[in-house]
């Protein structure tokens, strides 16, 4: 086998996939280097798994409401069996097409993992590999603390795995894992303890994240702020958490630590070969992707940007563009990044904080918002709120920030982001025409 290749890449996730496709398609010769399914984190341990069980979340509250609404239902619960088989399933025709599209494209896959050996070189199972162009996206994993009894307690990895719903379950952490799982569980029938030490989804609106909680709260998951987590003990079905300030938490059937991911960046060779680490272990890059080192490259998870799919893809995307398709300026322009927490209501934004554009624009900021009632709750006599709210600055008012919580912001937010990173101001939202009656209408009719 000939191992000279135009490009390596390392980790077949989000961005290794796109890079090595994309590269592909210009006719580099290119080689692919994961030890694990095509897909990555999103495929097989993120999104795709997540958003099936948040869908599975949505019929039961859909199951919740039918009778507010004249239905006369029993409401059933989720075969976590059967549910499984068919999410598993779903992935499985994902990575087939993944794989059968990196064929198509003539990618040199090796199923093992790799690590650089020289600025031009890498191995994998005892043998060499040489490119000289060589691109890390090598993603991130779980955080583990070096806590007693840290084993007693699942990772998001393991929730995947299940084949029943825990009884009762103490999550630690309150980022987006933590809130995400804690909703989704507790809609299938978990109950559920959120302890967090600091703040509740801290680069979210403070605002927003408030009304979240307390429909989280009332949704019956008990939130308990300041909590300091040292370690788990008990035995599987009563676990406790114990806490520094004393006492402990629980008992709880499970516990899950959602306390961030940490970069796949060692045992990688990087520092044998000079490319250099943040001191949380993330790959230093500038704005075009390069490392310290001529010739490469990183992406995605394993460098400090924020961790999610489409911004991999974007960035992988520009990445090849410049290194193979003639356009030696691209770079992917990493403003107005839309995100969504797929809580119940999920929560979104795009752009920046209050906060943040207050710290940048000070007096010039204004902020327009708006809370209501969506119709559907309404109707059912329901006062579970919407809350939308804009950041705008200068005279034009451009469109800085904006900020949704509510049912159906998930998927209203992406044309917004569109129009934000051309510029959009107020009075361009203004001048639209609304669909009614819809939510999203009242983005346009804020005063
Ligand atoms: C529970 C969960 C839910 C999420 N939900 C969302 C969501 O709803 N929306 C969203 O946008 N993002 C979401 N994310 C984040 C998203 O999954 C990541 O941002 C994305 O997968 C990053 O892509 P990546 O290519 O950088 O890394 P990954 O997708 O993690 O891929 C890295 C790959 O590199 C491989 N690898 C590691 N070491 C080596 C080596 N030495 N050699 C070769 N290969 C190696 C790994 O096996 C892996 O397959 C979620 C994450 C989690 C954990
Ligand atoms: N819907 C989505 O797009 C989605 C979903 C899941 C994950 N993600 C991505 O993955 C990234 C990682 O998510 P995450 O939830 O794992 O991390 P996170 O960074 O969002 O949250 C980590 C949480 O753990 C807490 N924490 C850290 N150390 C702790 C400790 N020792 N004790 C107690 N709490 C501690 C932090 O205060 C924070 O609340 C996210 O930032 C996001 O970019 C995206």
């Amino acid at each position: 086998m000939n191992r000279d290749f135009d490009l390596i890449v390392l980790g077949a996730g989000s961005g290794g996939l796109t890079v090595a496709q994309r590269a592909a398609r210009y006719g580099a010769r290119v080689a692919l280097f994961e030890p694990g399914p095509p897909g990555g984190t999103c495929v097989n341990l993120g999104c795709v798994p997540k958003k099936a069980f948040w869908f599975a979340a949505q019929l039961a509250h859909a199951q919740a409401l039918a009778p507010d609404y004249g239905f006369e239902i029993r409401a059933g619960s989720l075969d976590w069996r059967r549910f499984r088989a068919l999410r598993d399933g779903y992935i499985d025709g994902i990575r087939r097409r993944y794989a059968e599209r990196l064929e198509g494209a003539g990618v040199c896959r090796i199923a093992a993992a790799a690590r650089l050996v020289a600025r031009d070189g890498v191995e994998a199972a005892g043998e060499r590999y040489r490119a000289p162009q060589i691109v890390i996206a090598t993603g991130a994993r779980p955080r583990r603390l070096p806590l007693a009894g840290f084993e007693l307690g699942m990772v998001s990895d393991d929730i995947f795995a299940l084949d029943a719903a825990p009884r009762s379950v103490g999550i630690v952490g309150g980022g987006y894992v933590a809130v995400e799982f804690a909703c989704l569980l507790r809609a299938l029938g978990c109950g559920v303890e959120l302890l967090i030490r600091k703040q509740l989804l801290d680069s979210f609106d403070a605002e927003l994240v408030q009304v979240l909680a307390e429909q989280m709260r009332a949704q019956g998951i008990r939130i308990t702020p300041q909590s300091n987590v040292c370690g788990a003990r008990g035995e599987p079905g009563a676990l406790l958490l114990d806490d520094r300030g004393g006492g402990a938490h629980g008992p709880y059937d499970a516990i899950l630590w959602a306390v961030g991911r940490v970069p796949n960046s060692d045992g990688l060779g990087l520092d044998t070969v000079g490319v250099v680490r943040d001191e949380k272990g993330f790959i230093r890059v500038d704005a075009h992707q390069n490392t310290s080192v001529p010739g490469i490259t990183a992406i995605g998870d394993v460098t400090a940007c924020p961790a999610l799919t489409p911004v991999a893809v974007a960035a992988g995307y520009a990445l090849i563009e410049r290194l193979f398709g003639g356009q030696p300026q691209a770079g992917f322009d990493y403003r107005a990044i839309p995100t969504v927490v797929f809580a119940e209501p999920p929560l979104g934004m795009i752009g920046l904080t209050e906060r943040e554009a207050r710290a940048r624009h000070g007096d010039a900021v204004r902020i327009y918002r708006k809370r209501f009632v969506p119709l559907q709750y309404a109707v059912a006599g329901r006062a579970t709120p919407t809350l939308m709210k804009l950041v705008c600055s200068g005279d034009d008012e451009r469109v800085l920030g904006l900020h949704a919580l509510g049912p159906g912001v998930d998927e209203m937010l992406q044309g917004y982001a569109v129009a934000m990173r051309q510029g959009l101001t107020r009075s361009q939202l203004r001048d639209a025409v609304a669909i009614h009656p819809t939510s999203s209408e009242e983005l346009l009719l804020m005063h």
